[in-house]
């Protein structure tokens, strides 16, 4: 599991280190870090450090420091190292370091579009200018160098046109340290190398789309209170997945009620079944229109249907909404789900029937269209894009707002319990954003949901529980979808059969944290 802090937090565990003197080491440390990342992902693309043409961007603070010394070491194995400063006062024991190893500077501000130029004929660039103690986007000169450099690279590969590689010192220049929010000029890195701990920013919203992959040097800071943000992976998701004991049966397995879809809309309860069949239920009952009861028995013999009400069917969890439509049956048996105290996956259309006075054990799966309405009918505004800007926060209130556990779609997506703890998951394509992708996920949620064990041994689950299983569903979805864009475009049809390689591969230990 990969936890995550604010930069304050981090700050506040590096101060008694840097107050017994020990910021060059510090410093020392996050560089060597930064240096033998860089090092090895030139290495895996040419073959050879010597002759690489590396451009370090460093800013005013400490992050331009680590990013100089970093740069020192890599003009030490041979490759052309040019420095350029985008502040009238760089670090000055690290400017030398630099100088005295033959990489040479030049001023941002004299020649934004040489350096842009620059950056982008680069093997490499490593992006210091700014790190915790930035506020807000880029400015002046350094903006302009981000957004001409952004230019000259757009519609290049990483293949035969050579796109840059792009490693973000410590965070990427102009991304919010502790809310990912980027409103401003920024840099978007291949691979962020951050130092002491994840900070929480990297692992939400555009900050988790301009990190790229994400690797942590520890620098000695021991261990940092209270986490924010947490991400599973894979060794915690083997552990969560319930595997059938020798003296189950169907029903002790567990069985997930399905209220979805529509005449309208019948699509989306075949999609929720399959996936839900996928990810180990020991039974589906679905409920809906006779129309659709016939479609799903077509695809999923094993599926029982029937036409009735929430409460003549006896379930382990509920899954409520997808395709339902104006519905109206489907409305009432949403409403029933959510008062029946079992744990209930609200999804697409039911969460337009949600009101205040939740459990934690009913998740709410908007993306952050469905949430603006929620909010709004809650009495808070919100557009789309705030929320897309700022997962964390929206995430986070909706869960106190409702009291329900509260799962928020995006590329990496959020998943806040109403007690607190929050999950970021960011496994997925962008070619899961397909109509009937959602479907899927709200289908491995509520079998994660119906086979849950801890529902049924123990009085009351741990706080956050549900929000570690919504994160785990998140995560399954994810790479289920990575694993088939490996061959082509994504048809949500398409994902059970991932699904159950995925639940398979990872039951028997196969780390597939970067697929
Ligand atoms: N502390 C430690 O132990 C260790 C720390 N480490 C490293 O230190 C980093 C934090 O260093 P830091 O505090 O010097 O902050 P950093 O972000 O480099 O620069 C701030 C400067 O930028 C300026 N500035 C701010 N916003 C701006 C904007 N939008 N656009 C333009 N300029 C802006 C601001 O000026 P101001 O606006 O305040 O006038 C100020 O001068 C951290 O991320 C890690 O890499 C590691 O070495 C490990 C040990
Ligand atoms: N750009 C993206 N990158 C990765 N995953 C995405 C992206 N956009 C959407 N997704 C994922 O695809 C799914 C889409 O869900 P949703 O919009 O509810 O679809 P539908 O309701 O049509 O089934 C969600 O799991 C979401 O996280
Ligand atoms: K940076």
């Amino acid at each position: 599991m990969i936890s995550a802090y604010p930069g304050a937090a981090v700050r506040a565990a590096e101060k008694p280190l840097l107050d017994a003197g020990l910021g060059p080491a510090l410093m020392q440390r996050a560089a060597y870090g930064l240096y033998a990342a860089c090092a090895r992902e030139v290495l895996a693309r040419r073959g050879s450090l010597y002759g690489a043409h590396v451009t370090v961007l460093a800013g005013s603070g400490n992050n331009g420091g680590d990013a100089l010394y970093a740069g020192a070491r890599l003009a030490g194995r041979g490759a052309g190292i040019t420095a350029v400063l985008t502040s009238e006062a760089p670090h000055p024991e690290a400017l030398a370091a630099f100088r005295s190893r033959g990489g040479r500077t030049i001023q941002l501000s004299r020649a934004v579009a040489e350096c842009a130029r620059l950056c982008a004929e680069s093997d490499l660039v490593i992006d210091g200018i700014l790190g915790t103690g930035g506020k807000g986007g880029l400015r002046g000169p350094a903006a302009e160098l981000a957004r001409a450099f952004t230019g000259r690279i757009s519609g290049r590969t990483s293949g035969i046109d050579r796109r840059p590689l792009v490693i973000a010192c410590d965070l990427p220049s102009g991304v919010d340290a502790d809310t990912g929010q980027a409103d401003g000029e920024h840099f978007t890195a291949d691979l962020t190398v951050t130092f002491g701990a994840v900070k929480t920013g990297l692992m939400a919203g555009p900050g988790a789309v301009a990190a790229g992959r994400i690797e942590c040097i520890d620098i000695g800071l021991g261990s940092l209170p209270g986490p924010a943000l947490y991400r599973l992976e894979s060794a915690d998701l083997a552990q969560l997945l319930p595997v059938p004991r020798k003296t189950d049966q169907k029903y002790s397995r567990g069985v997930l009620g399905i209220a979805a879809g529509s005449a309208t809309y019948p699509g989306a309860a075949v999609l929720a079944t399959g996936a839900a069949l996928a990810t180990g239920v020991g039974m589906v009952r679905y409920l809906g229109p006779e129309s659709v009861c016939r479609l799903i028995n077509a695809s999923h013999p094993e599926a029982v249907c029937a036409t009735g009400t929430v409460s003549l069917v006896h379930v382990q969890a509920w899954l409520a909404g997808p395709g339902a439509g104006a519905d109206e049956d489907q409305r009432r048996r949403a409403l029933e789900a959510m008062a029946s105290g079992l744990p209930a996956v609200i999804d697409a259309d039911a969460i337009s029937h949600v009101e205040p006075g939740l459990g934690p054990q009913v998740i709410l799966t908007p993306h952050a269209g469905e949430l603006t309405a929620l909010l709004g009918r809650l009495g808070e505004t919100a557009t789309r894009e705030q929320i897309e800007a700022d997962p964390l926060r929206y995430a986070r209130r909706a869960a106190e707002l409702t009291g329900a556990t509260v799962l928020l779609k995006g590329w990496a997506t959020i998943t806040a319990a109403p007690t607190g703890e929050t999950y970021s998951q960011a496994e997925a394509t962008p070619w899961l954003a397909a109509a009937g992708s959602g479907d899927t996920l709200s289908g491995i949620l509520g079998s994660l949901l119906a086979t849950d064990r801890s529902n049924r041994d123990t009085a009351s689950p741990a706080p956050g529980h549900y929000a570690e299983l919504a994160a785990a569903a998140t995560s399954i979805h994810g790479r289920a979808g990575t694993l088939t864009a490996q061959s082509g475009p994504v048809e949500p049809s398409m994902l059970p059969a991932a699904i159950r390689t995925v639940i398979g591969e990872l039951k028997k230990g196969v780390v597939i944290d970067s697929v």
